[in-house]
């Protein structure tokens, strides 16, 4: 099996939230909206491996087996500052999750990510963890991301994307090849390419600056 699993989500709901919100006219209140709407589709298949163990519940009519959540409390990392815009929607499906955050910021002339703030636990051991960020373009900042929380002992990692850039995939999959733990990367979209500035095409802008209301320089 290769280390990393690409799993577009082929659903009409997923589908139309995604054309409102890559439309140029969509305005700040709705595009956050929709991306929150869009992530809790996209959880329940990112959480489709979730460790469970059996239990047993006692109905108000009869006894009945069950399962529930095993091993250490899941961890989800949105990557700041767009990933956070998706925290809220993840979390609604698994809200006895606990939150870290990575602070990144892809340098828009030589497309290199750098890490300007890091809030996680230290060991992460046994962990099943999810990385929030909606763009996947040059696979960058996802590399850096996944690598920072295997050093740390991840059992594994998933990263929820809206959008996927082709050149992005590939270069994650070749990249983390060599990690020896499963890597997933749960997507709405891949798109066509990136274009000469690293921005996903047809894509949807700069993710951040849409759902805040910033204008990128
Ligand atoms: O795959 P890459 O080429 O690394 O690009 C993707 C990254 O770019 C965007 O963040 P940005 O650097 O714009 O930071 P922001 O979230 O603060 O706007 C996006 O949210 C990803 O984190
Ligand atoms: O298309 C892109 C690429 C990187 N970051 C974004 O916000 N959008
Ligand atoms: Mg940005």
């Amino acid at each position: 099996m290769p280390t990393v699993s690409i799993h577009v989500v082929d659903h009409p709901l997923v589908a139309h939230k995604l054309t409102l919100l890559r439309d140029a006219r969509t305005a700040t209140p709705t595009f956050r909206s929709l991306a929150d709407e869009l992530v809790t589709l996209l959880a329940y298949e990112a959480t489709r491996n979730a460790q469970v163990e059996p239990t047993t519940v006692v109905t108000p009519v009869a006894e009945a087996r069950g399962v529930t959540f095993s091993g250490p409390r899941h961890l989800v990392v949105p990557v700041l500052r767009a990933g956070l815009g998706m925290l809220d929607g993840m979390v609604r499906l698994l809200p006895t999750a606990e939150v870290g955050f990575l602070g990144m910021v892809r340098n828009e002339d030589t497309l290199q990510a750098s890490t300007y703030a890091t809030r996680l636990p230290e060991h992460l051991a046994g962990r099943q963890c999810y990385l929030l960020d909606p763009m996947l373009a040059t696979g960058g900042t996802l590399i850096a991301a996944i690598r920072l929380l295997a050093e740390r002992g991840a059992a594994s990692v998933t990263a929820v994307c809206l959008l996927a850039a082709p050149e992005g995939v590939a270069a994650v999959q070749e990249a983390l090849s060599g990690l020896d733990i499963p890597v997933a990367i749960v997507t709405a979209a891949i798109d066509e390419r990136l274009n000469e500035n690293g921005y996903i095409v047809p894509g949807l802008g700069d993710a951040g600056d849409r759902l805040y209301g910033t204008v990128s320089a």
